[in-house]
């Protein structure tokens, strides 16, 4: 399957090895029963884990490990003794690297995709500064590519810090904060948005024995020792998302999801609640989740604050589903792994939808009033642009340029899909 659908690898007589980028096409579908067998775990709660491990000393035992390729990146980065350190597309392995090897003192040097190298680090370096360490910025300015030059022993134990660029640098700092002899207190400035990952940090570190508090605006974690404890890494909602959304437009579905629990860690678990609105039921079935679809309401009004990763998933449902949407809390996903504002106006517009950008926080859904029969799109080396226009082909033939992108969040998403019949 992998072999017909990515185009693949050729080795040319000069060595070099070439990858042709290729499209997939999905073949219309409208009845889906079965179950996502493939759906990997949370790669955020995996990557937590895996720095917070080895903060630990790398005692700890971590079942279900994501085979996501951010997960696979830093599961091989985070003990390497490379002294580059190359995180490709991945953010958070990113953030909470350069803090894990800033504070423990390690020389290295971080890197990443063109796209990494435009994704601000400048808080998370100022912060890091702060603390201690030695950091040079090798190209521009508050960007990767970054050179650490070790710590030089922990200088303040409050920091301030906004709280709306990204929640990963508060993440990465309350990781690595137990391991500094004073602790640390972050002052959050500003709005503080995707809250539910901040909270997600404090809970995974409690369970390897760290306690924190999170107070108003304020993050304070006492030094204290890390203790290795076993971990099983739950399903990815963000990922279980695009199940949603097939439901919400096929014509029947019956569709499970394993792994999954409705009281998770995971913000991204509010799915249910929007795509209750939308159309889908979720309840719990024998251990597994079960979508089936209701009847859905002609407007949503929703602040994606909290639950960035949902804001494509939700708006090609929308689109194509007839329902108006007012959306706020989308001005992170311009600095994602690509402009989601941007890529997703430019691919709704093939369906004949519409994102209004109304002011700086307010953001319009206009609907798609006809549906065309056949669309290409363009994923903009974005997981999330591939997967939230792949429920498309419950109504149309869908075809999905470099479906590998894909890779990031949720290798075997083709191959569930195969489960299903539309490959
Ligand atoms: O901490 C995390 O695991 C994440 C936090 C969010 O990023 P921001 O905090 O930058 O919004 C989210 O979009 C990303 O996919 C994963
Ligand atoms: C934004 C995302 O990831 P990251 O920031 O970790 O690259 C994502 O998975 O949608």
């Amino acid at each position: 399957m992998y072999q017909k659908i990515f185009l693949q690898r050729v080795i040319c007589p000069l060595k070099f090895l070439i990858t042709l980028n290729t499209t997939i096409h999905l073949k219309r579908t409208n009845v889906l029963q079965g179950t996502a067998t493939l759906l990997p775990a949370s790669k955020s709660i995996n990557n937590r884990a895996l720095i917070i491990n080895a903060l630990a000393g790398s005692k700890s035992e971590i079942q279900n490990m994501s085979d996501a390729n951010d997960v696979q990146l830093m599961l091989r980065l985070v003990n390497s003794t490379d002294e580059i350190i190359d995180v490709e597309d991945a953010g958070t392995t990113m953030r909470f690297l350069t803090a894990y090897f800033a504070v423990t003192n390690q020389h290295k040097v971080l890197t990443g995709t063109s796209r990494m190298k435009e994704r601000p680090i400048g808080i998370l370096v100022n912060a890091l500064r702060s603390l201690g360490a030695d950091i040079e910025y090798m190209e521009k300015d508050g960007y990767p590519p970054l050179k650490l030059n070790g710590f030089s022993g922990q200088k303040t134990d409050t920091i301030r810090i906004r709280g709306d660029v990204s929640s990963q640098f508060i993440s990465a700092l309350m990781m690595v904060a137990p391991v500094l002899p004073n602790g640390l207190t972050l002052e959050l400035e500003g709005k503080i948005g995707s809250r539910p990952y901040i909270e997600m940090t404090a809970s995974i570190m409690k369970h390897f024995g760290a306690s924190s508090e999170f107070i108003s605006n304020k993050v304070i974690v006492p030094h204290q020792q890390y203790t290795p404890a076993p971990f099983t890494v739950e399903s990815d909602w963000s990922g279980a998302s695009y199940w949603f959304a097939f439901t919400a437009l096929a014509e029947k579905a019956e569709i499970y999801l394993p792994k999954l629990s409705l009281q998770s860690l995971q913000g991204d678990s509010v799915i249910v609640k929007i795509m209750d609105r939308l159309g889908v039921h979720a309840g719990m079935e024998n251990g597994l989740l079960k979508l089936t679809k209701k009847e859905s309401q002609k407007e949503l009004h929703w602040d994606f604050t909290h639950c960035p990763d949902l804001g494509q998933t939700v708006a090609v449902v929308c689109a194509a589903k007839g329902i108006k949407g007012y959306f706020t809390g989308l001005e992170s996903l311009r600095i994602k792994e690509t402009d989601r504002i941007a890529a997703l106006q430019n691919e709704l517009q093939k369906i004949g939808g519409k994102l209004v950008e109304e002011d700086t926080e307010n953001w319009t859904l206009i609907p798609s009033s006809h549906l065309p029969g056949q669309v290409y799109f363009n994923t903009y080396k974005d997981h999330r642009m591939a997967m939230a226009f792949a429920p498309l082909a419950t109504l149309m033939n869908v075809e999905i340029e470099r479906p590998e992108v894909v890779k990031k969040s949720y290798p075997n998403f083709w191959n569930d899909l195969k489960e299903f019949g539309l490959v």
